[in-house]
């Protein structure tokens, strides 16, 4: 995080994300916004299973991202929901040139040679500020509902930062909120997905527990996504074995030990999150297999050092957007599964990969059909 990257406490714009999302916008508010988002995602599919016979071959990828950033640009960008939608869509393609760069050298002053792929990451980089400074000049002539980039505006307000810092304030943190929240959550539903889609047993455990839940015009309210229960277990055992973020790092502020080894201050102390997650000491001899029941008593139950299960990382710094990506993650497999039924399409090549998170090299592609 740079200098003027998120601020934590109390009154922190991104810790607002969640707070806006469950208080302001109640959390009936937030399951709105999620479902709005959802059906947008399941007309599309609905029309493509028309036109294609029944059934539709789809690689769910993509729809997964525009799901997470719908849900994202409404949240923070509110009625600029259609510019936040484009800031977004830059953000990606500046994620993607960041990812190739990082990967392919890590020769110290790099980043400043004016290579191709550094020249489009730069303009990428001046577009998005621009995009976002326009919105925020607009938002300073008229009043503005309270969305995440306006809390944003008045922190930067009461901070005290000259015109340039000010701007950099708003744009890092708008970037981060995107670059925390959006792959992230994308990349777990396609897991997901793709879990239940290769179970078969599975998912007719969670439809079933869905429809006596919600009944077949499924709209869930919270209490009914308390009472999902099947789906949870389903959701923890998609995160324990595909983990989104791979790596959770700490830097030493003063030398510190640990048993026999010796951290020196200074030093990055990276917790390699898969490797925890696998370990066959902490889960047992099945830790590699897909076995949600595993989780049918908590975390806890599931595995001998429950601090161990961290796909949402651990400590002061977890996680702020843990409650809305559940959320979203079950409101989505919710819909889904109580209107479509899933397998996997004989094209599926399982490869993950770990880019700046683990994602599925060549996609998903699943045969959808319309129950
Ligand atoms: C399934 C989806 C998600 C996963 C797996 C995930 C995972 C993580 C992880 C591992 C961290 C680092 C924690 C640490 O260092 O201990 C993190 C940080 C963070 N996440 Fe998420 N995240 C998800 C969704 C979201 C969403 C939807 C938002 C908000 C819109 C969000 C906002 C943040 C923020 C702001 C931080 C930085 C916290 C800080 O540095 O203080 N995340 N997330």
């Amino acid at each position: 995080m740079g200098k003027f990257g998120p601020i934590r406490g109390k009154s922190s714009p991104l810790n607002y994300t969640v707070t806006r999302l469950r208080s302001n916008l109640g959390l009936q508010g937030m399951m709105s916004l999620i479902i709005e988002s959802t059906t947008v995602l399941l007309n599309s599919w609905k029309s493509r299973i028309d036109k294609e016979g029944g059934v539709a071959e789809i690689k769910i990828d993509e729809g997964m991202r525009s799901f997470s950033g719908d849900v994202i640009s409404r949240a923070c960008f509110g009625s600029n929901y259609s510019e936040g939608a484009e800031i977004f869509s830059r953000l990606r393609a500046l994620q993607e040139a960041m990812s190739k760069k990082s990967l392919s050298t890590g020769i110290p002053g790099m980043r400043y040679i004016p290579t191709k792929n550094n020249r489009e990451a730069w303009a990428l980089e001046k577009d998005v500020r621009n995009l976002i400074l326009e919105i925020v000049k607009e938002r300073k002539e008229t009043a503005h509902e309270k969305d995440l980039l306006q809390m944003v505006l008045e922190s930067a307000k009461t901070s005290n930062l000259g015109q340039d810092a000010m701007d950099r304030f708003i744009v890092d943190n708008c970037k981060n909120i995107y670059l925390a929240g959006y792959e992230t959550t994308a990349v777990s539903a396609t897991w997901c997905l793709m879990l239940l889609a290769a179970n078969q047993e599975w998912q007719d455990r969670v439809r079933a527990e869905v429809l006596e839940v919600c009944g077949s015009g499924c709209l869930p309210d919270a209490d009914m996504l308390r009472k999902m229960k099947q789906l949870n277990m389903v959701i923890h055992e998609s995160l324990r074995l595909y983990p989104p973020v791979a790596v959770v790092s700490r830097e030493a502020f003063k030398e510190m030990k640990f048993g026999g080894i010796t951290v020196p201050k200074g030093v990055n102390v990276w917790t390699m999150v898969l490797t925890l997650h696998t370990d066959p000491e902490v889960w047992g001899p099945d830790a590699y297999r897909f076995n949600p029941d595993r989780f049918a008593k908590g975390i806890t139950g599931a595995c001998k050092l429950p601090h161990l299960y961290m796909p949402f990382g651990v400590g002061p710094r977890m996680c702020l957007g843990q409650n809305l990506a559940i959320a979203e993650l079950k409101i989505l497999i919710a819909l889904i599964l109580s209107q479509f039924s899933l397998s996997l399409s004989p094209k599926y090549i399982h490869s993950p990969a770990l880019r700046l998170v683990i994602e599925p090299e060549r996609g998903v592609d699943l045969l959808i059909k319309t129950l």
